[in-house]
């Protein structure tokens, strides 16, 4: 575990007089709908306090006003329902470190359709993408949108992960529904994301297994017996900027492992962090809310030790 962590450190920036707005990140969210609101936003506030400068969320008309409305330092753009949806988000790639795709994206059609073409815009630009939640729906229904993409980290939660290996890996639905022991999630992990090109996985749960294919390291930080929604959501925003971090030190910085299991062994340290020290402060009331307050204190005690 403090090996990892030490990785981790290497590629955290350090905060100089000499950077300007931007350098540390500009992340995005893809995500937000009129059923979720909360998603997006604890996504995009997460990248923010664990340190990108900017954060732009494109959610649906309908969803804007609200997620506005929860924080003034969210960019929100509300487009992900128009028909231009493609080239509106299109033509702030250029712009963007990393993009976070699915928290509180939902399950419509012509949503998925455009997110679709954001994603292959998205490749296309070699920007790197985590996806999460509603963003691993649509990739368990078309796999081959994600296939063989190294810059791409999957999110999943143990119902995601089972819909995954059933489209991907066919593992027969009887074991989708039972818990894995500890051997069988480490082998389970890693033959999704062989089986997807050496994608990035992330499997979510009592510890965490991250494969790329090659290697799986598992992040068992302490974190708390809370199970409120929204904290994979502050996981997912997190890792935007880790990943952005991460790929712009490069494997000199990381070690063996490779940059994007390092970014994702942060952010899970990272939650699970910020999960235990809200829990000490609010037991059985902890939300998700707490945690993000949490984000700063836990960074600094994990990362900046
Ligand atoms: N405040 C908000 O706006 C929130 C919105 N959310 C959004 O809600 C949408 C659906 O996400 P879901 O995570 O519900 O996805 P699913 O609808 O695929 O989840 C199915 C169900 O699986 C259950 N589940 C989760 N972990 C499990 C485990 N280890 N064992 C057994 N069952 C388990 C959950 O209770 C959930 O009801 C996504 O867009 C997501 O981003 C969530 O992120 C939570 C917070
Ligand atoms: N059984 C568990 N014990 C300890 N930590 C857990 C457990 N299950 C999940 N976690 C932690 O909670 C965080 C979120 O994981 P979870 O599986 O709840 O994601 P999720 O279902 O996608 O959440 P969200 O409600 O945001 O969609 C991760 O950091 C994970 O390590
Ligand atoms: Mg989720």
């Amino acid at each position: 575990m403090e090996n990892t962590l030490q990785l981790v450190r290497n590629v955290v920036p350090s905060l100089t007089t000499k950077k300007h707005k931007g350098q540390d990140g500009r992340i995005g969210v893809v995500g937000g709908c009129r059923e979720y609101t909360g998603a997006p936003y604890f996504a995009a506030i997460s990248a923010l306090k664990v340190g990108a400068d900017l954060s732009h969320v494109f959610c649906t008309q309908e969803a804007a006003p609200v997620i506005k409305s929860y924080s003034p330092e969210l960019i929100v753009h509300p487009v992900l329902d128009s028909p231009d949806a493609v080239r509106d988000v299109e033509q702030w790639l250029p712009r963007l470190h990393a993009l976070v795709v699915g928290p509180g994206l939902g399950r419509d059609d012509a949503l998925l359709e455009n997110v679709k073409g954001i994603l292959e815009a998205s490749k296309a630009r070699g920007v790197p993408v985590v996806i999460d939640a509603d963003g691993l729906w649509l990739i368990a229904q078309q796999p081959a949108l994600i296939q063989g993409y190294r810059k791409a980290v999957l999110t999943p939660n143990h119902v995601e992960f089972g819909r995954l290996s059933e489209a991907v890996v066919s593992q027969p639905a009887t074991q989708l529904g039972a818990p894995l022991d500890g051997g069988d999630r480490h082998g389970a992990v890693l033959r999704l994301s062989q089986a997807l090109g050496n994608v990035t996985v992330v499997q979510k749960g009592e510890q965490d297994v991250i494969s790329d294919g090659e290697q799986v390291l598992v992040c068992s930080q302490e974190g708390s017996g809370r199970r409120c929604g929204g904290q994979g959501d502050l996981l997912s925003g997190s890792l935007g900027v880790l990943a952005h971090w991460a790929l712009r030190a490069g494997p000199g910085k990381t070690g063996g492992p490779s940059p994007l299991l390092v970014a994702a062994f942060g952010a899970c340290a990272l939650t699970r962090q910020c999960s235990q020290q809200a829990f000490q402060k609010h037991g059985r009331a902890t939300t998700t809310s707490d945690m993000v307050t949490e984000v700063g204190p836990a960074f600094r005690r994990l990362f900046e030790a």
